[in-house]
Order: structure tokens, then sequence, then C-alpha cells
């Protein structure tokens, strides 16, 4: 068999995940910048700072439905005020409001020049075409100031901020129609293996088994923020991985390959794109599951390698394709990489290599799901975290604090 760069025989060391993390991350990085409209820049980061293009508010504006009066009237003990005019949000500058009298003026409306305070409704009574205000009136004076809550030339978003609801808001408000993004990588799915067949068609045959990876994974990069770009899947010969995998690059910043991964006389991913001048980054990595997964480089794209068996192959794609597909768009490979820390709730399983395993938690702290294999398809219904165990012999008892990252 020829040899793999970058890969090890069982004698070879692996590598340590933090290691790979490392590697992973130096090539992650964001692919370049385009605009997006508002309604196209949910969820993508920003790559330049969001600045107010005006202030806002515009003008010194009405808090409440009411009367605006001038304070150097009423300092005066002046309570009843002739009304002069209406001001509706949305109105143009007004003329300035006459001393000794009011304007009924509605929320957001701009105040007339002159005025200081509005009376609210619900505090004054009308007599004709006068307004009366009450003897006592509050330290509130129900006036937004011309911008008060940002001005014209503020930054509003930095550089890297997420475009959530709340940011979108921040950014219509600020007057802005198109902002900066970080492209969103395009993604690929090629799953290998005689075996497999479309969800569905299994059972009509003695033998073959439903794709379980192919719509899973692309979903989670959908979820980490990819656009896929299509998904094939092909037999375990070279050629056939080789020429598929050819015509999906031309398409996509990030290839996955599902399967092949291993050793078996089948196994034929990597081998298959060296010819297309795979350069590896990482592959073997020191962790269970999961340990034959790989990552390299062909030109300018980004190729990830899972191996076949479904919880290790779900396992890393959430471990090494979500903080690759974060680099490329912007966020940076550690918002997919932050952990939850979190209390074990029973002694962990003990293994010579780092675990990565399936959990959930509840009041008690995490609980590692019993019984679970690489293989395990059914056990992932209950499985909202992985849970990093350090590898050894040290016991990992109860009450441990482990590293969580949520599926
Ligand atoms: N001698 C060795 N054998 C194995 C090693 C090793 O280091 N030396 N590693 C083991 C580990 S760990 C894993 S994980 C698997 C990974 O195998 P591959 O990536 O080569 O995957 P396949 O051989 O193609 O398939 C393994 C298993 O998974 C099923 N599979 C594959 N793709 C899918 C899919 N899309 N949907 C559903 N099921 C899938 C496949 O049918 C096999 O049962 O290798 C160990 N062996
Ligand atoms: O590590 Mo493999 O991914 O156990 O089955």
């Amino acid at each position: 068999m020829a040899t793999l760069p970058g890969s090890a025989s069982d004698c070879e060391a692996l590598i340590a995940y933090d290691a790979a993390q490392s590697r992973l991350a130096t090539h992650s990085i964001p692919l370049g910048i385009e605009r997006a409209s508002l309604a196209k820049a949910g969820r993508r980061a920003v790559a330049e700072a969001v600045y107010a293009r005006i202030d806002s508010p515009r003008a010194d504006t009405a808090a409440m439905d009411g009367y605006a009066v001038r304070n150097a009237d009423i300092d005066t003990g002046q309570r009843a005020f002739p009304v002069t005019g209406t001001h509706f949000a949305g109105g143009a500058s007004t003329s300035p409001l006459t001393p000794g009298s009011a304007v009924r003026i509605m929320t957001g409306a701009p105040l007339p020049a002159g005025a200081d305070r509005v009376v609210m409704l619900e505090q004054v009574r009308l007599e004709g075409d006068r307004v009366i205000l009450p003897q006592t009136l509050s330290a509130k004076v129900h006036v937004r100031r011309r911008a008060s809550d940002f001005a014209a030339g503020d930054t509003l978003l930095k550089p890297g901020r997420v475009i959530d609801p709340r940011a979108l808001l921040i950014a219509a408000a600020a007057d802005v129609a198109e902002l900066a993004v970080w492209r969103r990588p395009r993604v690929g799915f090629l799953s290998t293996g005689d075996e497999l067949t479309d969800p569905g068609n299994a059972a009509a045959t003695t033998s073959d088994i439903p794709d379980c990876l192919a719509e899973a994974v692309a979903l989670l990069a959908r979820q980490w923020g990819a656009k896929p770009a299509g998904a094939a899947r092909v037999a375990d010969d070279a050629e056939a991985i080789r020429g598929a995998a050819e015509g999906a690059l031309a398409d996509c910043n990030v290839l996955v390959v599902i399967g092949g991964a291993s050793r078996g006389d089948r196994d034929f991913a990597r081998l298959a794109l060296l010819p297309l001048g795979l350069d590896l980054v990482f592959a073997d990595v020191a962790i269970k599951p999961g340990k034959p997964v790989w990552y390299g480089r062909i030109g300018a794209q980004h190729v990830l390698g899972l191996p076949g068996n479904p919880t290790a192959a779900m396992t890393v794609a959430r471990l090494f394709l979500a903080p690759l597909l974060t680099g490329l768009d912007g966020r940076g490979t550690d918002a997919a990489l932050v952990p939850t820390m979190l209390p074990l709730a029973d002694d962990a399983p003990t293994a010579i290599r780092e675990q990565f395993l399936c959990g959930h938690a509840d009041g008690a702290g995490v609980r590692i799901i019993e019984r679970q294999m690489a293989s395990s398809q059914a056990m992932l219904r209950n499985a909202d975290m992985i849970v990093r165990i350090p590898g050894g012999a040290a016991p990992s008892p109860a009450g441990t604090s482990v590293a969580t990252f949520r599926f």
C-alpha cells in the first residue's frame, strides 16, 4: 500500500486533537468579502464595521402622545395653553412653538423648536381650544433628544459580529441597506461505499444499507453556515472517487468525503485524491471515535475526510467541519470550538485515547450515553452534546468538570 503523507500506521504516533485543530485553524481563513442585502445578511459575519448614516432620533422628538410645551412657561405657573396645531411622526420640521402655547403631538413626532416637555394625554383635559395641564408635573419631560440613541458616524457593529435579529435591527436603523459580509463556503459531499443506497431503497434489496450520512452532514454544514453545493455517491473505486471529486471541487470551497478513510482493502478516499494534488494537513487523530478523520488542501479547496461509521462521522463533522466553516466565513474557528464546561453526573469510561463521547445534560450534570459505539445510529437521538474526556489512565470521576460541545 502506498504511504500517505501525513498518515500514520498503527506503529506511528497519531496527531493529537489540539494539534490537529491548530493546523486546521491556520488553513481556515475567511474566503473573501461580498455585499449582502439585509434580507440575505442574516447569520453572516460582518466584514466591515457598520456606521450610523443618520442620527437617531433624527431630531428632538416626543416620547409620548400628548402636548408639547415650554418649561419656561410651566415655571411661571401657567397651566392653561391655547393649542396651535398637531404634529405627527414623519412630519417635516415645524415652525417654533409660540411662547405660552402648546402643540398636540404624537409619539415620534419632532418637537417644535422651543418646546422642551411633552405632557401625556392622560394627564390633561381640554376646555374648548385650550389644554389644561395638572398643577403638579412629573420630572419626566418625555422628550427623546436628537442622537440620544446614536449619532451619525457612530460605530454600531464591529467586524466579526454575526448578524442576528438584534444586529439586523441596528443595521436597518443605521440606514444601511447592504452589509459587507464574509462569503459563505460552498460545501460539496461525496459518499463512498459499494454497500450504500438512497434512503428508501435498501429494504428492496437484501444487503444494501441506506446512506445515512450525506443528508445529515449536509444539514450540519448548513447549520454552521455553509451553502450546500451538491452531493454525489460513488462506489469504493479509486477512479470513480477521483472523477466525482474532480467534478465536485470545481463548484465548492470544501469537499467532504464520507467513508473509505481507514485501512480496509477498499478504503481509497485519501489515495484516490492524491493524483488531484491532495496535500494532507493532518490524518489520523488520537481521538475515539473518529480516528481516521483527515483534512487537506487541493489548491485553494479544502477537503475533509470523515470515517464511515455514523457516530464517528457525525462527531468529527461537529469537531472539524464546523470550525472549518466558521473559520472560512469570518466567524473564526473558535466560534465552533468554545466549550461549555459542565460537571460529569457519573464516572466517565476510561480509554488510552482521548474520547469525544455523546452525552446529554440534566440537573445532575452531563450524562454520557451508555453502550455507544462509533457505528451507533439510534443512540444519536439522545446526543445533545459531545463530551471531551481526557485519555490516559487517569479516571474522570463524577463531578469532574468536562468540556462539552453542543451537537
Ligand atoms: N484495520 C483497521 N480497521 C479499521 C480502522 C483502523 O484504524 N484499522 N479504523 C476503524 C475506525 S476507527 C473506523 S471509524 C472505521 C472507518 O472506516 P472508513 O472510513 O474506512 O469507512 P468504511 O470502511 O467506508 O465504512 C465503515 C462502516 O461505516 C458504514 N458507512 C460508511 N459510509 C456510510 C454512510 N454514508 N451511511 C451509512 N453507513 C456508512 C459502512 O457500511 C461500514 O459499516 O474503520 C475501522 N476499521
Ligand atoms: O474511531 Mo472509529 O471512528 O471508532 O469507529
